[in-house]
């Protein structure tokens, strides 16, 4: 059941995903999909609508995705109502049973009120072995109170078990691989800590600028709308210890471990540790972009970042003195999404002519997006007389081994939240620690001042820069392909 069936989020993610589970036989044949939305309308009304909103994506060029959109078309029906009022949860009340997932894609205002309208109704009572499950969107809160008082109010109706926040850097191929290049390859695990990496960066660089999102951006800005959730996604990946099991707990305790360790910073430490942005007018190629504050339904004095970089510390045996640098802006040069972890360099290079020379460490470059991979920076020989050092790269590429082209992500979140499987959902205690360490930023930011501008297609601004640079580093190259 889909909550915001006439929204953007559906009609470009959630039901692409489903007609591709579709085509892979993922849905059980009797199951329907129920969208509720305040437009008024019938079940054709939304079935035209997202044909037509698709304009022949969901067949054109490939027929297995035509035909499994004709099997799954009549299976979704559509029920106006607005999701404030009983109405519509006593018509869902009188229809339902057996096994439900009620998928909130709605506005976040949304979030507790439907929780509490699902319960009254008893529409999250799991009986007679039948479950009733809860996705929720993100962003999850606005801050730590709201955060903490947003599952608080979720899971006094509801079991934890039933909740699946859902983050959707989780359901991306190369993400969930972070795990199985730690924990399945043994020369990667053993150099994974203090003894052997000199430093992480986290980048999740776009090219768009904030476009249509005036409204909901400017009361959220970069920090808020990427940090805490996905790039907090990927540094609890990186970070995490071993789990005992592949179990969902198991790996959600070692990921919410990561998460608060991560130091609290004081005020000026806040302060001292990040950079925001804000880019001004200018073009990215061909596009022209106005000034963030010039952006419709954005306030012009606001003073939002649209860039944020920060360093962190994770206080841990294992990571102790391992800065972590994070970095997220719009209206970037180029979109790179990637993890760097940089190995401290050999003690003494003991090569002739290179005695006591400053080698490049060895790097491994984890490509989230665009074309997904892991690559590994080293040192080799020059072939030739004499020794001669030169940096080669070991290059895989996902595209090169296998067809990962045909899923947008969704897919494996919907399946486990069908199956029952949080291994890939956020658990109330890590979101809550996660803003706990982001709370700092967001409360020295509030007693004044103003991100930093940067240019339309730049790296984001200079400061940025500095953050490194003051401990002897730079950033990584962003990656254009
Ligand atoms: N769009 C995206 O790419 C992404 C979105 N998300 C998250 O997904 C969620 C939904 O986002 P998005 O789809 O963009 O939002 P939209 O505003 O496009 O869609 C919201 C939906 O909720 C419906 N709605 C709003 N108020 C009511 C009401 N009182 N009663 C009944 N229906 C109502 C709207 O109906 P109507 O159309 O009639 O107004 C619409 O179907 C958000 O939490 C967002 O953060 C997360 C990742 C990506
Ligand atoms: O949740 C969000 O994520 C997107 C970036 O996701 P991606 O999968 O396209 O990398 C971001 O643009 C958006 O602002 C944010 O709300």
């Amino acid at each position: 059941m889909i909550f915001g069936a006439t929204g953007d989020l559906t009609r470009r993610l959630l039901v692409p995903a489903l007609i591709n589970m579709e085509r892979e036989g993922l849905i059980h044949p009797s199951s329907t999909v129920l969208g509720i939305g305040k437009d008024a309308g019938d079940d054709e009304m939304l079935r035209a609508g997202l044909e037509s909103f698709s304009a022949g994506h969901f067949g054109e060029g490939d027929a297995q995705r035509g035909e499994a959109w004709a099997r799954l078309r009549p299976r979704l029906r559509y029920r106006a109502g607005d999701f404030t009022a009983d109405e519509i949860y006593t018509q869902i009340a009188a229809e339902l049973t057996g096994n439900a997932v009620f998928y909130l894609a709605v506005p976040p205002r949304f979030f507790g009120d439907i929780v509490e309208k699902l319960a009254d109704h008893g529409l999250t009572t799991e009986a007679d072995g039948a479950f009733r499950r809860i996705a929720i969107e993100k962003p999850f809160g606005h801050d730590a109170a709201s955060a903490k008082a947003l599952n608080t109010r979720i899971l006094s109706r509801v079991a934890e078990t039933q909740v699946y926040r859902i983050d959707h850097f989780l359901g991306k191929e190369t993400v969930q691989n972070i795990m199985t290049l730690r924990f399945a390859n043994m020369m990667i695990e053993k150099l994974w800590n203090s003894d052997s990496i000199d430093h992480i960066q986290i980048t999740a660089a776009e090219t768009v600028d904030v476009g249509t999102r005036g409204s909901f951006y400017d009361g959220t800005g970069a920090l808020r709308d990427m940090v805490p959730n996905h790039l907090f996604q990927l540094l609890s990946m990186v970070a995490m210890e071993p789990p005992i099991s592949f179990d969902a707990e198991a790996v959600r305790d070692e990921k919410a471990k990561v998460l608060r360790a991560i130091r609290i910073y004081e005020p000026e430490e806040a302060a001292a540790n990040s950079v925001r942005g804000v880019y001004t007018a200018g073009t990215i190629g061909d596009r022209t972009i106005p000034a963030y504050t010039e952006t419709a339904d954005v306030k012009p004095d606001s003073t939002t970042e649209t860039y944020v970089a920060l360093k962190l510390m994770i206080d841990t045996w294992r990571w102790a003195g391992v800065p972590f640098y994070l970095r997220t802006g719009k209206a970037l040069t180029v979109r790179d999404t990637e993890v760097i972890v940089t190995f401290k360099p050999v003690p003494f290079a003991q090569f002739p002519r290179l005695r006591n020379a400053h080698l490049p460490p060895n790097r491994i470059v984890i490509q989230i997006q665009p074309d997904e991979g892991i690559s590994l920076d080293m040192l080799i020989k020059r072939p030739g007389i004499g020794v001669a050092v030169e940096p080669a790269v070991m290059d895989f590429r996902y595209a090169g081994l296998f067809d990962i082209g045909r899923l947008n992500g969704y897919e494996t979140l919907i399946y486990d939240i069908l199956t029952g499987d949080q291994t890939l959902f956020q658990r109330a205690d890590a979101v809550e620690a996660g803003w706990r360490a982001v709370q700092p930023f967001l409360d020295r930011w509030a007693e004044g001042g103003s991100p930093e501008p940067y240019a339309p297609g730049s790296l984001g601004p200079d400061a940025a820069a500095d953050l490194l640079a003051r401990d002897g580093l730079a950033w990584h190259d962003l990656v254009t392909r």
